[in-house]
């Protein structure tokens, strides 16, 4: 199935129903009063978070999605249905921003999990509403409110613990080949690697994490060289970054220069995601003696001023990956578990019509006493005559 990460769709709550003038009418009940009902709401638009997902191709081909309009009021003071709420399922990890706005409007963490993203809108009054002492056969009536139409940009960010970082060829996808069930393809060309891969690595009974293997980053990346930066955003939500550097590149290039690179671009592309926990793991041991290896860690260690943890790898014959594997296990059960921030309610959008009925029905009953006369007229059978002055 082809991974897609981004798409752009436009959602469409309904519009509200509109309001029905409309009076009794029967047999022996000369000027019943009023009985035109309401209409129904529109229906809203939301986002449901399904873990059976895990790709946004399908909102390329499909951009509209609309819900249900409410259905209008109707004499002898019948409502209008409510229009059907509309849900647009999404893979977990699913991101809601508004083209317009930039605004992030949530993100979907957990299955089952919904967001509104359009508010229908809200019903217009039948003319029932509008009967007063002063006003029994009123003629007014309001009409639904139009619901929101939103240009929405889904991002799928994967939900992985651990991000593996490095330039292409540095042994990512071999790494995790080997310390999970996933079977990314590997070679030895660079961006052998073309869309992120998960893996779940199981280093003890009853005890797992994600990883994620992303396309290599090259210089430049962050301008758009080689396959740019758009993977790096999976890795926002990661505990953990491994910045893999191949000791013994086949090109001869410098592996400390080449660990500045990556660390560039991670900096250019979002501090926040450079400040995160990460790893110096220094891949491919078994090509270099032991003194080779001291003198090149020694290199890249003073290259990047790095303090942080380093580990001396084979991620093809297997060594130190263990050890590895069971200290990144420590350290994310150490991390103190995420509080559940994440509104348990779902995040409301915006309501501009919240008081619109209220507005309308003072209106009218200003209107009244303004235009008593002629709301009457055919009620009271009183001939209203406009004289000019
Ligand atoms: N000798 C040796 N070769 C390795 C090791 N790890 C990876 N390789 C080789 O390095 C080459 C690149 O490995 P990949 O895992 O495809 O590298 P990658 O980082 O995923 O590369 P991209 O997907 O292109 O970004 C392959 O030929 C691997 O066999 C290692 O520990 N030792
Ligand atoms: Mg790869």
């Amino acid at each position: 199935m082809k991974f897609v990460d981004e798409a752009e769709i436009r959602v469409e709550a309904g519009d509200g129903g509109n309001g029905c003038v409309s009076f009794r009418r029967e047999k022996y009940i000369p000027r019943g009063g009023p009985d035109g009902g309401d209409g129904g709401d529109g229906g809203d638009v939301w986002l449901r978070a399904d873990e059976n997902l895990n790709t946004l191709i399908d909102y390329r081909f499909e951009r509209f999605h609309r819900a249900e309009r409410g259905q209008n009021g109707m004499s002898k003071n019948c409502t209008g249905k409510r229009g059907q709420d509309l849900e647009v399922a999404v893979p977990i990890g699913t991101r809601a921003k508004d083209v317009d706005t930039g605004e992030v409007i949530g993100d979907m963490t957990r299955h089952g999990e919904r967001l509104l993203v359009a508010k229908g809108g809200f019903h217009g009054l039948g003319n029932t509403r509008f009967k007063s002492s002063t006003n029994r056969a009123p003629r007014q009536k309001t009409n639904g409110t139009p619901g929101e139409i939103r240009p929405l940009l889904l991002e799928l960010m994967l939900l992985a613990d651990v991000g593996l970082l490095g330039l292409p060829n540095a042994g990512k996808s071999t790494f995790i080949r080997s310390v999970s069930a996933a079977k990314p393809k590997v070679a030895d060309y660079p961006f052998t690697t073309l869309v992120p891969n998960l893996g779940v690595v199981r280093p003890a009974a009853h005890h797992s994490f994600v990883i994620a293997d992303i396309p290599g980053l090259i210089e430049g990346a962050a301008e758009g060289a080689g396959l740019g930066i758009q993977f790096l955003k999976h890795l926002e939500r990661c505990g953990l970054l491994l910045h893999l550097v191949d000791l013994a590149p086949f090109d001869q290039t410098d592996p400390a220069e080449q660990a500045q690179v990556i660390v560039h671009e991670l900096e250019k592309y979002s501090p926040k995601l450079a400040e995160k926990p990460r790893w110096l793991v220094l891949n491919k041991t078994d090509l270099l003696s032991p003194e080779e290896i001291a003198e090149q860690r020694e290199k890249i260690v003073k290259a990047l001023d790095w303090t942080g943890p380093v580990y001396e790898i084979s991620a093809l014959q297997g060594n130190a990956r263990d050890q590895l594997v069971y200290e990144i296990m420590q350290y994310l059960e150490s991390l103190p578990k995420e509080t559940e921030a994440v509104a348990e309610e779902p995040e409301m959008v915006e309501f501009k019509w919240d008081d619109y009925h209220d507005r309308e029905l003072e209106n009218a009953q200003e209107n009244d006493a303004d235009d008593d006369e002629e709301d009457d007229d055919d009620d009271h059978d009183v001939e209203v005559i406009y004289t000019k002055e």
